[in-house]
């Protein structure tokens, strides 16, 4: 069976957790404990072929142990590099991010490295207080040969879950999953990633 290691990476408060349970439990949950950077796992079948699907969820809060961006992006196949479409540094974090993966794969001759690395813009529902256009993203995306999404954990499921299952679809394509990696860090099961919710507290939006 092959394994699919997807990093969500992004500044802090831009909705990676909330990105990922939406994917892995169809809820939105407003608030998140993740005093620690986790992998959640879930089998999948896509085309017939079991996968199993490791989803690394960072924790932007500093703690000893904790890999670097560098470790989390040699780890990984595919990249889903979310930014706040109300928070422009977000936005700006997003770009640096992309650009180090971009800078890290040139070495490696990943093949197919453009159909991996996603920018999501999150939080669409606030649109009222955007402060990066829909189509800054866009520009972003294409000078960056990136997919670009724009959406709400808060409010999308569906596309939420699009977006993910388009990127394992993507990385399940020509052999891209690699066998043995360093693990950014410790890994949680569904019942922690249900048992973080709630945990911690942060200004809601
Ligand atoms: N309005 C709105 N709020 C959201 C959305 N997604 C996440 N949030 C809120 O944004 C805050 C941060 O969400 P998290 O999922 O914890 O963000 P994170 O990127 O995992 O944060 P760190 O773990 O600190 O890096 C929480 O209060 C969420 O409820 C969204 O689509 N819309």
């Amino acid at each position: 069976m092959n394994d699919i290691k997807l990093a969500v990476l992004g500044s802090e408060g831009v909705g990676k957790s909330a990105l990922i349970v939406r994917f892995l439990t169809r809820r939105f949950i407003g608030e998140y404990s993740s005093t620690s950077e986790c992998i959640y796992r879930k089998r999948l079948s896509v085309d017939g072929r079991q996968l199993n699907l490791e989803l690394y969820d960072p924790c932007s809060q500093a703690s000893e142990g904790k890999s670097t961006l560098t470790d989390q992006i040699h780890w990984a196949d595919g990249f889903v590099v979310v930014y706040d479409i109300s928070d422009r540094s977000s936005f700006i974090s997003a770009k640096a991010v992309v650009h180090l993966i971009r800078e890290l794969q040139l070495g490696g001759a990943k093949r197919d490295a453009d159909t991996l690395v996603f920018l999501v813009g999150n939080k669409q529902d606030l649109c009222h207080v955007r402060e990066v256009r829909r189509e800054e993203g866009q520009r972003l995306a294409a000078e960056l040969r990136c997919q670009f999404y724009e959406l709400s954990a808060a409010e999308h499921y569906q596309e939420v879950v699009l977006m993910f299952s388009k990127m394992v679809h993507n990385a399940s394509l020509g052999g891209k999953c690699k066998d043995r990696r360093r693990r950014p860090s410790g890994s949680k099961s569904m019942a922690k990633l249900i048992n973080n919710v709630f945990g911690k507290r942060r200004k809601s939006v």
